[in-house]
């Protein structure tokens, strides 16, 4: 494909509730999107930096400087350009994974819409809807907890994820289970807040019957997580430590997880996040679909990933109104607690245009 125009847009959408987490609280999106025009069609794509670097060393205006200064320059005078030219341009640029991701996002949507295919295809979906479960913030009493729960519940979503932190852990894990029973399907994320030394009270989880613990200590200590694990019966899942299928392939040869949560922005891209599913696959380790908050444009790609056949368990892919009032395209509705894998050409959904001018903060043309 020939490269016309590459467009940087900011974008701001308030969330439906506060969003508090083990490193911080948002109360409104601050998302960077990419239009890539080519002779045969446009392509979208969805930088998922947070808007300051607390989940990562990425932030949203981090990721609009290196695209415009470096990544798109880099592809723009590509003479056949493709989502897989993408990732070996880019590739001298060290880290930046969520802006190389959303910039190979929109090239591999502009190049699917051009032959008609879409993201499920492209990727290998084997299901046409996925299970879907919702993550849930720390909040500031258990009772504001339980009724949250019990709205996701009553709203059909499959599996519950609690966010917890030291103080807010083995507390409101219990009165969900006594709440809601133990079928329910549970699992807690800490966003990397605890240490080793923290083993010993985690395993406290352990007669609750969770799926996972996710990302319990900081994202560079494999080791921790393999040692945690020997004390800590359940299961553990990595999100921030696994940025690529080796590391991934690393994590699970030393013991540090049983689970792995892809999330395509954090790994640098679709492509790199099918290989995560085929490396886990290859070692008998189940895959989720993670959730970085996506407007329907992330939400459309993820949904097409999370119904590839590695992807056993529910993931964050929750409903649009999870997060916002409107989102920018037509909104992903639970139905029996599943979304439909969106079956048009690339990641099969448009922006809607005058929700997007609502939203827009900033718009710049990188290349034209
Ligand atoms: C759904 C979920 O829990 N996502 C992340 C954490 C997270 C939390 C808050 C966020 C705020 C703005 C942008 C991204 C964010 C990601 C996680 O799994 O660890
Ligand atoms: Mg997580």
């Amino acid at each position: 494909m020939k490269l016309t125009g590459v467009e940087l847009r900011r974008i701001r959408m308030p969330l439906v509730a506060p969003f508090r987490t083990s490193f911080g609280t948002e109360t409104d999106r601050d998302i960077l999107l990419l239009r890539v025009v080519t002779e045969e069609a446009e392509g979208w794509g969805e930088c998922v930096a947070t808007g300051e670097p607390l989940y990562s060393s990425e932030y949203v205006d981090g990721a609009a400087d290196v695209l415009r200064r470096y990544l798109v320059p880099a592809i723009v005078d590509h003479p056949r350009l493709d989502a897989v030219a993408v990732g070996s341009v880019l590739a001298p640029f060290k880290g930046h994974r969520m802006a190389k991701a959303a910039l190979e996002m929109a090239v591999l949507d502009a190049e699917l819409r051009g032959q008609g295919r879409s993201f499920g295809r492209e990727l290998g979906a084997v299901r046409d809807r996925v299970a879907c479960g919702v993550s849930v913030g720390i909040m500031d009493s258990i009772g504001e907890l339980l009724d949250a729960v019990e709205g996701y519940l009553d709203a059909g979503y499959v599996r519950i994820k609690l966010k917890i932190e030291p103080g807010w852990d083995i507390a409101p894990v219990r009165a969900v289970r006594e709440r809601f029973g133990d079928d329910v399907l549970l699992q807690v994320d800490a966003n990397t807040a605890y240490s080793l030394a923290d083993a010993r009270h985690l395993a406290r989880l352990d007669p609750f019957d969770l799926l996972l613990i996710e990302q319990p200590l900081d994202e560079e200590d494999i080791r921790g997580h393999a040692e945690l694990a020997r004390i800590v019966r359940t299961p553990v899942c990595l999100d921030e430590s696994i940025t690529s299928a080796a590391i991934a392939a690393d994590a699970i040869r030393r013991g540090a997880c049983a689970i792995v949560n892809v999330k395509p922005g954090r790994v640098g891209g679709y492509l790199e996040a099918r290989r995560i599913h085929d490396v886990c696959a290859a070692h008998g380790v189940p895959v989720w679909c993670g959730g970085m908050l996506e407007t329907g444009i992330g939400r459309a790609a993820n949904v097409a990933l999370a119904a590839l056949p590695g992807f056993t368990l529910p993931g964050d892919t929750s409903a649009s109104d999870r997060y916002y009032h409107t989102d920018v395209t037509p909104p992903f509705v639970l139905d029996d607690g599943h979304l439909p894998v969106p079956t048009g050409p690339g990641i099969g959904v448009q922006p809607l245009p005058d929700v997007l001018a609502e939203v827009t903060v900033a718009s710049e043309w990188l290349h034209r």
